[in-house]
């Protein structure tokens, strides 16, 4: 009975065994390159696994990290020990003790190697100073020796903070009235012979403008904005500019001309001026707070030697509100324009539809004019000078501004890609990255810099809608 009882035990599990060898062996099991990838995969298994139609989305849109490095690593003991005793050897780099080295970058790709689409300093910090800058001159003369015919100010260059720096802390020797133009300003020299522009600050950060395209005073908050943004969009075609908190009483009158003195007046316990230009009168002063100080933008001036063109910009507005401008109401303007200055002939038209794509975003209605270096001719690139009337109303976007863009549907490549590569909310937080490194920061508000996001939503659709009505060959410019 026993020796019965066994055999059948012994059959049952034979059986058993077989079946689960049969079905082993036939069901399908993953592909030894799949298991080979899960196994290589260290983490994060799940986003190493692109879904279908994320693959096919990379294809047009490159995936894009934002990466923000707070500290150089490259800073060792060693250098930040020189850098210290540089700055205490030098009064000019004393006040500004507390700024951290950043850089933001935007990469292709999600692994380390892979391509930067943006890569740019951030530093207010002068970490080393380059060989020859001992003297209070050479700092300027450095950022002199950075304009060319082709940009002027440098990409992904360290010492372009110093220069911020020093804009923001040398001591100014000189005031004077603004030189030319209808809006209130003050030049300013600064310590080592340098030229700025003083645009005083007149609204706080939430105020909003309303009105025509091109109403109210210049902001400040914009020229510094703009800057930055110029950078961002790999453009180079604006002045450094930087903000600064100035006490009237104490850094601009002891070294005031008469000319300027002679704007001063009191207002309660308020200093203010109201300088000279075509708008500037004693009712309309830019007054300093309680304790005389006054915002403001600086903006570095181009070295003297090179001499200036000035343009009539042709989709300037006629600032008359009976009277249209024949961009406004002739469709084929452009063609007209194109055929008159063939953009391969003529540099600076081309840089107008990206200056049409730059003023969309920031809301700059007021480029009336604009200037090139003289000696460049027709080749020369359009100076991004004055975008002080930008970032007045976020709730606002003047399509008109697109005017050149949406008329001559012509875009240079590389700004194309560029503009692609700051969707999605890039755009705002690079600027938001950007801007917090300015000593009057915050400079913009979230609602203005929201605005800039959703206006690139649009410049991309006008964009691509004139590449479906004309193809990527006429639009596109190499
Ligand atoms: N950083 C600079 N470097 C060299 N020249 C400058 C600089 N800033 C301004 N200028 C000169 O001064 C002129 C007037 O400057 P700006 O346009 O800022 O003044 P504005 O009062 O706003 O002028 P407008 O009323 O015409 O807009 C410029 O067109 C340019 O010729
Ligand atoms: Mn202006």
């Amino acid at each position: 009975m026993v020796w019965l009882k066994r055999r059948r035990v012994l059959v049952l599990a034979s059986i058993f065994i077989l079946t689960w060898l049969v079905i082993i062996i036939y069901t399908p099991s993953p592909s030894g390159s799949q298991k080979n990838a899960n196994h290589g995969a260290k983490r994060g298994a799940s986003q190493q696994k692109p879904p279908q139609s994320g693959s096919r989305r990379s294809g047009k849109l490159p995936r894009i990290r934002i990466v923000d490095v707070d500290e150089n690593p490259s800073i060792d003991k060693e250098e930040q020990k020189i850098e210290t005793q540089l700055r205490d050897a030098s009064q000019d780099f004393s006040d500004n003790k507390n700024l951290t080295f950043s850089k933001i970058k935007i990469l292709d790709g999600e692994n380390g190697d892979s391509k930067a689409l943006l890569n740019i300093e951030l530093d207010l910090i002068p970490h080393a100073l380059p060989e020859g800058v001992r003297t209070q001159g050479a700092i300027w003369n450095l950022a002199g020796s950075w304009v060319n015919s082709k940009q002027i100010t440098p990409a992904d260059n360290p010492d372009l903070g110093m220069v911020l720096n020093a804009m923001a802390n040398r001591p100014i020797v000189k005031a004077d009235i603004g030189y030319k133009g209808t809006q209130l300003k003050a030049r300013l020299e600064l310590s080592g012979g340098q030229w700025v522009v003083f645009k005083p600050g007149r609204y706080t950060r939430d105020h909003v403008i309303d009105g025509t395209p091109y109403a109210g005073y210049d902001r400040h908050t914009g020229e510094i904005a703009a800057f930055h943004l110029d950078r961002v969009l790999g453009f180079h075609r604006a002045p450094i500019v930087v903000g600064r908190r100035i006490n009237l009483r104490t850094e601009i009158k002891p070294v005031a001309s008469q000319s300027l003195l002679n704007t001063f007046l009191n207002r309660g316990n308020q200093t203010c001026f109201y300088g000279k230009c075509y708008y500037c009168k004693p009712e309309e002063p830019a007054c300093a707070d309680e304790h005389d100080m006054m915002e403001g933008s600086l903006t570095l001036w181009l070295p003297r030697d090179k001499k200036l063109k000035k343009w009539h910009h042709l989709w300037s507005r006629t600032y008359r509100d009976n009277k249209k401008a024949q961009w406004e109401h002739d469709n084929n303007y452009c063609q007209g324009v194109l055929e008159k200055y063939p953009l391969e002939k003529h540099r600076h038209i081309m840089d107008i539809l990206d200056t049409a794509a730059f003023d969309y975003l920031i809301g700059n209605a007021d480029r009336h004019q604009y200037e090139t270096f003289e000696a460049d001719g027709d080749q020369a690139m359009l100076l991004l000078m004055d975008s002080a009337k930008s970032f007045g109303n976020p709730h606002h976007d003047e399509r008109s501004i697109l005017a050149p863009l949406y008329q001559c549907c012509k875009i240079r490549k590389s700004t194309w890609d560029k503009l692609l590569s700051l969707q999605d909310g890039r755009l705002s937080h690079v600027m938001r990255r950007v801007l917090s490194h300015d000593p009057l920061a915050p400079i913009l508000t979230e609602l203005h810099l929201q605005a800039m996001d959703r206006r690139l939503v649009t410049v991309i659709a006008t964009i691509k809608k004139c590449l479906s009505d004309h193809g990527a060959e006429y639009v596109l410019l190499m």
